[in-house]
């Protein structure tokens, strides 16, 4: 029998991957840098942020691609990727609509106050103040996405359909889209009641959204969350949020995960959630197909399903 084709699975900390089976009735896997194999190995099967630094990359002089399993690549060294020639894949597709639909279900319920308002009847609360402060419509708010990636589009899609005006950032104006551009992140701000943050973190975007980008949006403005901590001053947004700066946040996503800042558990305008918007079974099982997808299509020499754009 032919040798299967090696791969080796970069996962830290150790982790089981749940499709392991799968992946070994097609490829050889290998779990550490250490291995006699490593030198050879032409592929990179990165399992979730495990980091890739360039001293990871040092290890491996033939590789050739990394698998990546998440949609975000900020725990690459791209840099050094790129310098090297080294092709990177990421989730593609796998993740866009649940993480969409987490979008939207944290921004309603920020803007409703179901969290909030479900604490409060739980409490008991309800019988002795009485009703609970209205929360306020989605349809017809100017909604602002930084980022109209994957995911992005999939947040655009569902907003228009709940009547919401969109705009959004990103590093380039896209012809394939009506909505107004605004390169500059105050602008639009400025003319948003709404950002949603899902662009992917790098140099350029950390703390893209900053103190004066907060003053922009305006005391009625929200933030979702649901690209990577770092995109937010994270310091910063706590102030805005407890000075009545901005309305609201609802974030999925922190600067030092799992470690989230204390003074956000007291407030009732935020809602959190622990880095879980992409993920469900369903998202899961497109991922697994993605990766053996990508993973045939490089050994056969086909082009990669899901290439992220090293430019
Ligand atoms: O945050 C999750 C991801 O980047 O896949």
């Amino acid at each position: 029998m032919d040798e299967l084709p090696l791969v080796l699975v970069h996962a830290l900390p150790p982790f089981e991957i749940s499709f392991k089976g799968r992946l070994q009735s097609r490829f050889q896997l290998i779990d550490s840098l250490d291995s006699t194999f490593a030198p050879h190995v032409s592929v990179l099967l990165c399992v979730g942020p495990s980091p890739v630094s360039s001293d990871t990359l040092r290890h491996l002089p033939s590789l050739q691609c990394i698998v990546g399993s998440s949609a975000g690549v900020d725990h690459i060294d791209l840099a050094e990727c790129r310098r090297r020639g080294i092709t990177v894949t990421n989730a593609g597709p796998s993740f866009c609509e649940d993480g969409a639909d987490f979008a939207i279900g944290l921004l309603i319920d920020v803007l409703r106050r179901i969290s909030a308002a479900d604490r409060y009847v739980r409490a008991g609360l309800w019988p002795m103040k009485g009703d609970y402060p209205l929360g306020s419509k989605l349809g017809g708010k100017r909604v602002g996405i930084v980022g109209l990636g994957n995911i992005g589009s999939e947040i655009a899609k569902r907003l228009v359909a709940f009547g919401c005006r969109i705009a959004y950032n990103s590093r380039n104006k896209k012809s394939s889209v009506s909505f107004p551009y605004y390169a500059n992140i105050c602008n639009l701000a400025a003319n948003s009641d709404i950002l949603i943050i899902c662009c992917a973190l790098t140099k350029e975007t950390h703390h893209l959204i900053n103190k004066d980008v907060m003053t922009a949006l305006g005391k009625e403005g929200v933030i979702i969350n649901v690209g990577r901590g770092a995109l937010i001053n994270e310091k910063e947004l706590v102030q805005c949020l407890e000075q009545g700066q901005i309305r609201g946040a609802g974030l999925d996503v922190f600067e030092n995960e799992p470690d989230v800042p204390k003074e956000l558990f007291e407030l009732e305008n935020v809602v959190l959630s622990p880095h879980k918007a992409i993920a469900t079974p369903e998202s899961f099982a497109s991922l697994q197909e993605l990766i053996v997808g990508n993973l045939e299509a490089f050994f056969s020499n086909k082009p990669l399903l899901s290439p992220v754009n090293l430019e």
